[in-house]
C-alpha cells in the first residue's frame, strides 16, 4: 500500500477554480433578477393578472439562479499524477470492474465487447483485475461476443502495453489507419491484430440472427429456453487469469453474469444489477475498489485506474474520506456540448463543496461504503470504530442485511475489516454467485437500502445523495483528453426519452426518504452541498418555462404589459444580454463555437418543454398509482463498423450537413415545441398585420414591440421546430403532430383574443 513518507511528492493535489470575475457575473445576473421582481411587485396593482403570472415565473427562474451562484462559488477538481504511484506503492489495491449490459439490439454487442476490452487493457497490473460484464438480456449472443473478445485479448492486450497504445478501444484505435513507420515488427503486428479484431467483428456479426451455433455447444446449454425477463441465474467465468504474477502478457479475470428474473418480481432495473455485481464480485474477488461503467463507456486513457488510485491513496493518509471517484461523462459521438459545459461549471462547482454527483458511468467507488459505511465509522487509521464493529460484524446483523449466503457474509466482513482476500478459483464461487443472484434473495434484507439504492431510474443521484448524507465526500478528475467516452442518443427523440427518464428518476429522489427535501437537517451532508441536489430538481421548472415561452405571444395578442415601460425596459434587456454573452464565454472558453452554443440553448429549451414536461405526468401517474416507472434503455451507436475495416472513414460516411440535424417523428413528445413555435408565429403574424385589438381595457396595454422581440426570442430558440415545419422526411414534423399542434394553438389565439 501506500508509502507514509511525507516527503515525497503529493499523489494528487487539489485544485481551486475560483474566480471573483464569474463571481461578481453571477451576483449581477442576480441581482437583476431580484430587481425585476421587485419592479413587478412596486408595479402589480397597475397590470393585470399575466404580470403576477410572469413574476411567479420569473421567481422560479430567480430561484434556480441563486442556487446555481451558491453551487458555483467555489469550484475545484483534483489533480492526479499517476507517474508519482510506481515509486510509493508496492503492493496496488484491487479493482473489480462493472459493465452492466441489458438489450444486445439496442445495446449491440460488439460496443459492449470494445468496452470491455478497453478495461481488461488499462495500464495496471493484470492480476489486481477482474471485469464483470451483468447481462439482463440474458443474451447468448452477448455471452458468445464475450468468450470471442477473451480469445482477442490475448493478443489486443500484451500489443496495447507493448506499444503502449493510447486509445485501447479497438473500433477506436483502428479508425486511424497505420502510420508509415520503421520499425516492421509493429507494422506487421499491428496488422495481424487489426485482421484478428476484424475476425472478432465478422464472427459476432454472422452469430446475430443465426442462432444454430447455439444447440451446437454445451456451453450455451444454460442460455436455452430463456426469455428476458424469464430465466434462472447464470454466472460463467469467460476467462480466469489463473496464478496471475501481473505481467503485461497477461489479462485480467472476466465474468459474465446475468441475475435470476420472473414476471412478478421487482428487478430494479441497472440498479439491481449493479448490486449483483457489488455481491458477485464480493464473492469471487472482493476488491476494495470498483469501477462502474455503462456498456458503451470505453476507457480512453490507459492510465484511469491509476489515476483513481492517486486520489483514493493520498486521501487514505489524511481523514478525507473519499467514497468515490467521478470522472466526467463525455460522448464520442455528440454533436451539442451542452453536458460538457454543464460538467465543466456546475460538475466542478459541487465539486468544490463536498464532491460531484455520482453519474452513473465513469466512477471508482470503495467497496466499504457501498456495504453502507457512514464515514464516523471509521478510525483515522481506516480501521472500523469499534461502535462500527459491533453494529456491522454482529452475526444476525449481517445476515439480515446482505442476506443468508454464508459465503457473502464472509467476504463482506472481509471487506468491512480490509482483509486480504484468500485466493481461489473463480469457479469455485459459482454456486453461492447463483445464490446471491436468486429474485428472492434481497427479500427482506437491507439491498437497495445498501448498495446502489432503489425507488429511482436515476439510480446515481439517488445513491449519490445517501453517500453524502452519511459524510463522505468524493471526487472529480477531468483529466484531457477524457477517461471515458460513450454513446449518446443523437437529437430527436431518443434524447428527449432519455431526458425523460433522467428528469423522472431525479423527481423521484425527491419523494425517497432520502430526499434532500425531507430530511432538510438530517445528515452530515453540507448546506451547499443539499443545494446542488436541488438543482438535480430543476426538471420542475418545466411548467414555468412553458408558460414563459407562451407569455409574449399572449400578451401581443391580447394587447397587455409584459415587460417594464420606458426606461427600465433596460433592466430586462441587460438581463437578457447578460445571461446570452455569458453563456456563449462559457462555451467559447471551453473551445466550443458559437454555432454549438445557439445549438445547445434550443436543446435545453426543448427538454424542458418535453422531456421534463412529461417526467411530471410520469410522477403524477406513479403518485396515484396509475403506471409504474420503466427504464427504457438509451440505443448505443459506433460509428459504421464496416469503416473500420473496409474504409476507416469513421464518421465521414455520414453526410456532414445531417450531423446534429433535429430529427421527429409522431410521438406526443414533439407537440409542446411545435405548439409554442405555432403560438409565437401566430402572434407574431397577428402583430404584424395589426390584428391585436385596439382597445386597451385590459390592464396596462403595451406597444407591442418589447413583446413582439419576445416572440422573436422563443422562435430563435426554438429553430429546429421552424426547420422542422419546411422540413420533410424524419427531419419534417409529421402532419399528426402538427394538426395537433395547430387545434391547441387554435384555442390560445381564442383564449388570447378573449372571443
Ligand atoms: O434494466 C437495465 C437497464 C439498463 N441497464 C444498463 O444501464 C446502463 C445505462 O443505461 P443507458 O440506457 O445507457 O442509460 P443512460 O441514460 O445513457 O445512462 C445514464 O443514466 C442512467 C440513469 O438513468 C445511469 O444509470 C447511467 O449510468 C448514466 O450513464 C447501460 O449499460 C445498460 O445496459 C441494465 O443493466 N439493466
Ligand atoms: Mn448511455
Amino acid at each position: 500500500m501506500a508509502d507514509s513518507s511525507s516527503s515525497l511528492l503529493p499523489l494528487c493535489e487539489r485544485i481551486s477554480h475560483k474566480s471573483y470575475f464569474l463571481r461578481i457575473v453571477d451576483l449581477t445576473i442576480l441581482g437583476l433578477l431580484f430587481s425585476l421582481l421587485l419592479y413587478r411587485i412596486m408595479h402589480m396593482s397597475e397590470n393585470d393578472n399575466i404580470w403576477l403570472v410572469a413574476f411567479l415565473c420569473e421567481s422560479c427562474f430567480s430561484f434556480i439562479w441563486l442556487i446555481i451562484t451558491c453551487i458555483k462559488w467555489s469550484p475545484a477538481e483534483d489533480k492526479p499524477y499517476p507517474n508519482r504511484l510506481d515509486e510509493r506503492v508496492h503492493d496496488f489495491p484491487s479493482v473489480d470492474m462493472f459493465v452492466p449490459t441489458a438489450d444486445p439490439v439496442r445495446e449491440p454487442p460488439i460496443i459492449v465487447v470494445n468496452t470491455v476490452l478497453s478495461l481488461l487493457a488499462v495500464n495496471y497490473p493484470t492480476n489486481k483485475l477482474a471485469c464483470y460484464v451483468s447481462d439482463d438480456g440474458c443474451s447468448p449472443l452477448t455471452y458468445f461476443s464475450l468468450t470471442e473478445a477473451s480469445k482477442f485479448a490475448k493478443i489486443w492486450v500484451p500489443f496495447c502495453k507493448k506499444y503502449n497504445v493510447r486509445v485501447r478501444a479497438p473500433f477506436r484505435y483502428f479508425l486511424n489507419p497505420l502510420v508509415a513507420t520503421d520499425d516492421s515488427v509493429f507494422s506487421k503486428d499491428w496488422k495481424m491484430t487489426k485482421r484478428e479484431y476484424e475476425k472478432l467483428c465478422r464472427k459476432i456479426e454472422d452469430a446475430t440472427g443465426d442462432s444454430h451455433w447455439l444447440d451446437a455447444d454445451g456451453d450455451f446449454e444454460a442460455f436455452s429456453n430463456t426469455k428476458p425477463n424469464d430465466h434462472s441465474t447464470i454466472v460463467k467465468v469467460v476467462w480466469e487469469n489463473k496464478g496471475g504474477v501481473g505481467d503485461d502478457k497477461e489479462v485480467p479475470h472476466l465474468v459474465y453474469i446475468s441475475r435470476e428474473k420472473r414476471p412478478n418480481y421487482l428487478h430494479h432495473y441497472k440498479t439491481g444489477a449493479m448490486n449483483f455485481l457489488l455481491r458477485v464480485s464480493g464473492l469471487m474477488t472482493n476488491a476494495p475498489y470498483m469501477l462502474n461503467v455503462d456498456c458503451d463507456m470505453y476507457a480512453n486513457e490507459p492510465d484511469v485506474v491509476r489515476q483513481a488510485m492517486c486520489v483514493f491513496l493520498e486521501n487514505s493518509k489524511n481523514s478525507n474520506h473519499c467514497a468515490f471517484v467521478q470522472f466526467p461523462q463525455e460522448f464520442y459521438d455528440s454533436y451539442t456540448n451542452e453536458f460538457a459545459v454543464l460538467q465543466s461549471y456546475l460538475g466542478r462547482g459541487v465539486a468544490g463543496i463536498q464532491g460531484p454527483i455520482y453519474c452513473g458511468s465513469g466512477c471508482f467507488h470503495t467497496r466499504r461504503v457501498m456495504y453502507g459505511l457512514s464515514s464516523d465509522d471509521l478510525e483515522d487509521n481506516g480501521s472500523l470504530s469499534s461502535v462500527a464493529t459491533w453494529e456491522f460484524l454482529d452475526e444476525d446483523s449481517l445476515v439480515r442485511k446482505y442476506g443468508s449466503s454464508k459465503e457473502m457474509v464472509k467476504s463482506v466482513v472481509g471487506a468491512l475489516q480490509l482483509k486480504s482476500y484468500p485466493q481461489k478459483s473463480l469457479t469455485y464461487f459459482i454456486e453461492a454467485a447463483q445464490e446471491v443472484g436468486h429474485c428472492h434473495y434481497e427479500y427482506q434484507t437491507s439491498w437497495g437500502n445498501l448498495g446502489w439504492l432503489y425507488d429511482s431510474v436515476a439510480e446515481d443521484i439517488n445513491t449519490s445523495i445517501g453517500i453524502h448524507l452519511r459524510g463522505w465526500t468524493s471526487s472529480f478528475v477531468s483529466p484531457d483528453p477524457p477517461a471515458f467516452l460513450g454513446s449518446t442518443p443523437s437529437v430527436g427523440l431518443e434524447a428527449i426519452v432519455q431526458q425523460r427518464r433522467w428528469a423522472t428518476g431525479a423527481i423521484e429522489v425527491l419523494f425517497n426518504k432520502q430526499s434532500p427535501l425531507i430530511g432538510m437537517f438530517r445528515g452530515k451532508i453540507k448546506f451547499r452541498q443539499r443545494l446542488a441536489y436541488f438543482w438535480v430538481l430543476i426538471c420542475l421548472s418545466s411548467i414555468p418555462e412553458l408558460i414563459y415561452f407562451l407569455l409574449p405571444a399572449y400578451c401581443l395578442l391580447h394587447n397587455s404589459a409584459l415587460f417594464p415601460k420606458g426606461p427600465c425596459l433596460c433592466l430586462t434587456a441587460t438581463l437578457v444580454g447578460m445571461h446570452c454573452l455569458y453563456s456563449l464565454w462559457q462555451f467559447m472558453n471551453l473551445g466550443f463555437s458559437v454555432q454549438s452554443w445557439y445549438v445547445a440553448q434550443s436543446i435545453w429549451r426543448i427538454i424542458a418543454t418535453s422531456s421534463w414536461l412529461f417526467s411530471i405526468q410520469d410522477i403524477i401517474l406513479k403518485l396515484l398509482r396509475i403506471s409504474k416507472i420503466g427504464f427504457v434503455i438509451a440505443k448505443k451507436t459506433m460509428p459504421e463498423t464496416r469503416s473500420v475495416y473496409e474504409s476507416s472513414q469513421g464518421e465521414d460516411d455520414v453526410p456532414k450537413s445531417d450531423l446534429g440535424k433535429f430529427e421527429f417523428d409522431s410521438s406526443c413528445h414533439f407537440i409542446p415545441g411545435t405548439f409554442i413555435m405555432l403560438v409565437n408565429l401566430a402572434a407574431l403574424a397577428g402583430f404584424l398585420v395589426r390584428l391585436q385589438r385596439s382597445s386597451c381595457s385590459h390592464g396596462g396595454g403595451g406597444s407591442g414591440l418589447a413583446e413582439a422581440c419576445g416572440c422573436i426570442l422563443v422562435i430563435m430558440l426554438f429553430h429546429p421546430f421552424l426547420k422542422g415545419l419546411f422540413e420533410h422526411g424524419k427531419y419534417g414534423i409529421p402532419l399528426s403532430t402538427l394538426s395537433k399542434a395547430a387545434f391547441l394553438t387554435v384555442l390560445f389565439v381564442v383564449f388570447s383574443l378573449g372571443i
